[in-house]
């Protein structure tokens, strides 16, 4: 009797279930698979490896004609590779909320400006985007170059030992410096550190967030499981690591006796506080900014000023590795801008000329983009692109497979940057930068210190491929689960 019971109550619910599956779909006229009862479709997305994610999308968006619903449990989702849809979505000033996975970042980044969304995200984009002005970035340059140097003093002493080597950890030192040194004002040293905490710390956290987004048991019963304690673990190591940051800029503008912003001199001419000063020393509504807020943002700066060039850079390396002939013209170029002086570090003039370089970049972020998937969270009923679109709706929009498409691209596969001499293409359609209002504050920065890296290894090594295929994962940002095995061969 029991029992009997107990199958009649459950046929209730999986037909309850069933149903309201049924009249959500007529909300919208997004395609999608059949949701079983309860789970939906989490069966075909559910706790994948990172390795495979972004071959599930494809799959699910090559069918539904790029753009497809599904439902992970109760949630309902749009996933889509479609240009024309993305650029409704990026290119809107009222859809600038982030979707759910950006919840799973907030352990570490709290409420910065890439989690955070509404008035918040609003008050401090505006308030953040004069400490990325070209005026600014230019103070950075001889840092980068600084710490490129260090890097091929580096590289040296591994190119001696004649082996492949795994360039992402090696890259991600280098670029944890050129972020702390120049948005920060303070110096870690990380690449003379190679065991580096931080950067060990950030492989944890980006692992555990990404399975807990793809994973919602995981997520029902973390709090008891041991990533858990791996998240405390790296959480420990980074918000130990962003305070100390904050408290020696905090000494030495008391040493230089700065407590307050003053915007110009007294000879009239701007003065240029580092994006740390603006934090430490400005006002909102006439009140100081809170440690708390302090800390976020400059853990958000962290986080994305450092891990998605690293994943940059390293792409790019083995772009050039396994295209000989074009890392030939690369070099060519920088002998063309260098000439006699080819051991100098680059100007802003210089780097304004390596327009091939620029190509080449691109081309990398097209194929390996730092951030493949970005998300939206839709608050209101919608229309884009002729697609309905129901209040409460995550978006996932796919960068990584739009960049890939053969209907977008010709031979996408194909390492060609000449395809950037045409100016004339859809800006919507490489997107590794996001695009409008949410776009990426730090691009013409990362396109700097991406230039002056590359520029600096090329002009020293050749870099040759290993035969090694990276296997891609897509955690928070691209990268690989067996690295980036390149050998380096210093030019003679
Ligand atoms: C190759 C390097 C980089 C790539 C590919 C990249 C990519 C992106 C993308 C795609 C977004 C949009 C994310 C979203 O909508 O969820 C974004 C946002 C952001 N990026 Fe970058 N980024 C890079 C470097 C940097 C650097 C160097 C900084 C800072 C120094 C930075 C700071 C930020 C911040 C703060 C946001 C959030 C902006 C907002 O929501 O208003 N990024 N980035």
């Amino acid at each position: 009797m029991f029992v009997l019971l107990f199958l009649v109550l459950l046929l209730i619910i999986l037909l309850v279930s069933w149903l309201s599956f049924y009249l959500d779909k007529k909300h919208t006229n997004v395609r999608g698979p059949l949701p079983y009862p309860l789970i939906g479709n989490a069966n075909s997305l559910f706790a994948i490896e990172s390795t495979e994610f972004m071959n599930v999308l494809s799959r699910l968006e090559e069918k539904y004609d790029k753009t497809a619903l599904i439902y992970l449990f109760s949630q309902r989702y749009i996933l889509t590779s479609d240009p024309k849809f993305i650029e409704g979505i990026v290119s809107s000033a009222k859809l600038t909320d982030k979707g759910k996975s950006y919840y799973f970042m907030e352990p570490w980044l709290g409420e910065g400006l890439l989690t955070s969304s509404g008035p918040r995200w609003k008050a401090h984009r505006k308030f953040l985007t004069p400490a990325f002005h070209f005026n600014i970035l230019h103070q950075f340059l001889p840092i980068f170059c600084k710490n490129a140097t260090v890097l091929i003093k580096k590289l040296h002493n591994i190119a001696i030992k004649n082996c492949s080597t795994n360039l992402f950890p090696i890259i991600a030192l280098a670029a944890l410096d050129n972020v702390t040194e120049s948005i920060m004002a303070v110096s870690f040293n990380a690449q003379g550190d190679s065991g580096s905490e931080f950067v060990k710390a950030v492989d944890a956290i980006s692992t555990v967030i990404s399975k807990r987004m793809w994973n919602p048991f995981l997520d029902l019963l973390f709090p008891l499981t041991s990533y858990k304690t791996k998240q405390d673990k790296a959480l420990k190591i980074l918000h130990g690591q962003t305070i100390k940051i904050i408290k020696a800029r905090q000494e030495e503008l008391k040493k230089m006796n700065i407590s307050e912003l003053v915007l110009h001199t007294k000879h009239g001419t701007k003065n240029k506080h580092t994006f740390l000063d603006l934090l430490l020393l400005a006002e909102v509504d006439g009140k100081k900014i809170s440690d708390q807020w302090i800390r976020e943002e400059v853990d958000t700066f962290l986080f994305e000023g450092h891990d998605t060039i690293t994943s940059a850079i390293t792409f790019c390396l083995y772009c050039l590795a396994q295209n000989q002939d074009i890392q030939e013209k690369v070099f060519q170029e920088q002998k063309n801008i260098f000439g006699h002086e080819f051991d100098r570090s680059p100007s802003s003039n210089d780097l304004q000329q390596m327009k091939y370089l620029e190509f080449v970049i691109k081309e990398s972020l097209r194929l390996f983009p730092s951030v493949p998937i970005i998300q939206r969270k839709i608050l209101e009923d919608t229309v884009i692109n002729g697609m309905r679109i129901p209040k409460n709706t995550s978006i996932v929009l796919d960068l990584f497979n739009m960049q890939r498409d053969p209907r977008v691209y010709e031979d996408p596969l194909e390492f060609r940057p000449e395809r950037f001499e045409n100016t004339g293409r859809n800006p919507f359609t490489w997107l590794p930068f996001s695009a409008g209002p949410r776009n990426c504050i730090g691009q013409k920065f990362a396109m700097m210190e991406m230039k002056v890296t590359i520029s600096e290894i090329i002009r020293n090594f050749i870099i040759l491929p290993t035969g090694q295929v990276p296997i891609l994962a897509a955690e928070l940002i691209l990268r690989t689960v067996n690295g980036v095995n390149l050998k380096i061969v210093p030019r003679l």
